[in-house]
């Protein structure tokens, strides 16, 4: 819990963040602006924002309000870039026409909910989104001082040690805000900053983005229904009903605009209340129709109060604009590799418990299989059982790797998305980083299993045959990662988890285990061509049963003493394993490319559950 004092501190900055960086103002305004959106198939679609106009103007900060499904968080998503499918009309910044890469550089969007890695302490999260976000060129000293600024600027200097996951609500927002500070953007979009606040932080973090505004930027954010007090603290006020604007002004001209319409606010009434009751009709439809007439959906700029508007850069291209964009990072892509990579292993070391699992189940399943079946790997009786053993071995590697990928995947996702939209990194290296820190772990993982399990079923002691038993595991692991990628880039936790167990039953089905490859229906057999738990069962056969000679017969009869009788049964040779080791080398190859493909088609498509 923080004090009352701190929380009230929200300073003004004396130094390097606001003085040495200082960048051009930004006026952003759209016109005839379009947001359509489809409502699936043969349903048609629907017009979110229809036909709007407005101005957000530097210095200013500005409240988008409205009723639930006026079109708010849409306008924000259209207006920052964020969303570009389906909109329609212009979008000028300063003037010329926004140009998305470069305008990116300069403006910053903070979502409602707080994508935060919750296990990393606040100066740690600070200094890594510093070391992606400024120039290399920028000594250490540098980078510390603009941290401590923006730390102090945002009263959070106090909880710079504790984890994210401990902050308060209102710290967890501000840190938002101090994360995005970094780069000093000009333009910020705030999606409902306050929402999940108490009044005290809601105040607060109105007050800190106002004294930002103040500062020469723009921040435009999206606020549901504010207090009258909290409502007096914004500049600008842009109102949506059913995607159309009632009104635009200042804050202050709200209430003469009223009266002016004959719609005057009750004494005594908040007018940010008022004026969501006009929007939601609960004054008769015709009201909405008359503000939205008045104001020209807009385009009538007389309420901002705003003399000066287009005084800024109205003769020529903008700096930001103008400037030739090669880069949309600002860090290259080794040291971009090297803060993620950083990051990740601490996150691995706060939060040992889901690599204490991983390594817990592969010793646990091991020693279960491995008593189930012990000393069975050296009998001629047994050949059935072994076989069984080695199909239930890829089976825990295949199920296990993919459904703890199906689960932990999405909830990268969101943070990814919003540090990648807001330019921290690439997602190539953030793809490379995640593949990076997670071979140790599967290797050790894979190395711990196949030991325990290789000892305890006797399987033959030989170098080479243990090699390859635990190349071709490992392998199995690495694919079966790759599909988890896969799945859990496109689908939500809960269809990945239906999903999931489906294409283990359908690569089960074309393994040759159950269905011996021989049996398998003609129209079917390219199942089996595609399967890769075929080839990675028919290589740990070869394994194990390469060359083997006359197995050991502790009984009176041993029907497969001879390996070859046993295969020929199954329909399985072992004479494949450089090929079935090829197969699964370019399957991995292929899985995680189409993996990376896959988080980019998510990443872009912005859609998140
Ligand atoms: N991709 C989409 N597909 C279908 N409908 C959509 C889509 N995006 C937005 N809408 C619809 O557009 C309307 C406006 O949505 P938006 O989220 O912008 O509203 P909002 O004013 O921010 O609401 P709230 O205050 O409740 O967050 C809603 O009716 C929503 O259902």
């Amino acid at each position: 819990m923080e004090s009352n004092n701190d929380a009230n501190r929200v300073c003004e900055p004396k130094g390097l963040f606001i003085k040495d960086r200082k960048q051009e103002p930004i006026e952003l305004r759209f016109s005839n602006l379009y947001y359509t959106v489809s409502l699936g198939f043969r349903k048609g679609t629907k017009d979110v924002l229809k036909n709007i106009n407005g101005i957000f103007a530097p210095n200013q900060l500005v409240a988008i309000m409205g009723p639930s499904g006026a079109g708010k968080s849409s306008l924000l998503d259209v207006l920052s870039g964020y969303n570009l499918k389906g909109v329609r009309g212009n979008v000028t910044v300063n003037g010329n026409e926004r140009r998305l890469d470069s305008f990116r550089r300069v403006s910053c969007y903070i979502q409602q909910d707080d994508r935060l890695q919750p296990l990393l302490t606040v100066n740690e999260n600070m200094h890594i989104a510093v070391n992606l976000k400024l120039t290399m060129d920028k000594s250490q000293k540098y980078k510390d001082a603009v941290v401590n600024e923006i730390l102090s600027t945002l009263g959070l200097e106090k909880t710079k040690n504790t984890r994210t996951v401990r902050l308060s609500g209102g710290q967890k927002k501000r840190l938002s805000i101090a994360l995005e500070l970094i780069n000093n953007p000009m333009v910020m979009f705030l999606d409902e900053p306050t929402t999940g606040l108490d009044s005290l932080s809601c105040s607060q973090c109105i007050s800190l983005l106002r004294l930002l505004a103040h500062q020469g930027r723009t921040i435009i954010c999206t606020i549901h229904q504010p207090s009258a007090s909290l409502f007096q603290m914004f500049d600008q006020v842009y109102i949506l009903s059913q995607g159309t604007c009632l009104y635009q002004g200042s804050t202050s001209n709200l209430i003469p605009y009223l009266s002016k319409l004959k719609l005057p606010c009750p004494m005594y009434h908040n007018p940010a209340d008022y004026v969501i009751e006009l929007a939601c009709g609960d004054h008769g439809n015709d009201k909405i129709e008359k503000m939205a007439k008045e104001i020209e959906n807009g385009k009538s700029l007389i309420w901002t109060g705003l003399s000066d508007l287009l005084a800024i850069n109205q003769t020529g291209e903008s700096q930001e604009q103008s400037k030739e964009i090669n880069n949309v990072h600002e860090t290259s892509f080794n040291n971009q590799l090297k803060c993620l990579l950083h990051r990740g292993f601490l996150k691995c070391k706060r939060d040992p418990d889901l690599t204490y699992l991983r390594l817990g189940v592969n010793v646990a399943v091991s020693i279960l299989l491995g008593t189930l079946f012990l000393q069975i790997g050296d009998d001629g009786s047994k050949i059935f059982d072994n076989y069984n053993l080695l199909f239930s071995i890829l089976m825990h590697h295949v199920g296990s790797t993919l459904m703890l990928n199906i689960i932990n995947f999405p909830a990268e996702i969101s943070i990814l998305t919003k540090e990648h939209f807001n330019r921290w990194y690439s997602l190539k290296s953030y793809y490379i980083a995640t593949n990076i820190l997670d071979i140790p772990i599967t290797t050790i993982g894979c190395l711990i299993f196949s030991v325990i399990i290789y000892l305890m079923t006797g399987q033959p002691l030989v170098w080479d045959r243990f090699y390859m038993f635990t190349f071709i595991s490992w392998l199995m692991v690495l694919i079966s990662q790759s599909l988890g990628f896969i799945i859990g880039a496109w689908f939500s936790v809960i269809n990945g988890n239906f999903v999931g167990p489906i294409i283990v039953v359908l690569l089960m089905m074309f393994s040759g285990f159950g269905v011996n490859l021989r049996d398998i229906p003609y129209l079917l057999k390219w199942g089996t061509e595609i399967s890769f738990l075929r080839y990675g069962l028919e290589a740990l056969i070869a394994a194990i049963y390469d060359k083997r000679g006359i197995l050991p017969c502790y009984e009176l009869y041993c029907h497969y003493k001879y390996p070859e009788k046993f295969l020929e049964e199954i329909a399985m040779t072992t004479d494949k394993f450089n090929k079935d080791v090829f197969v699964l080398v370019v399957t991995l190859l292929i899985t995680r490319i189409a993996a990376y493909f896959m988080l980019r088609l998510r990443v872009k498509a912005r859609v998140s559950f």
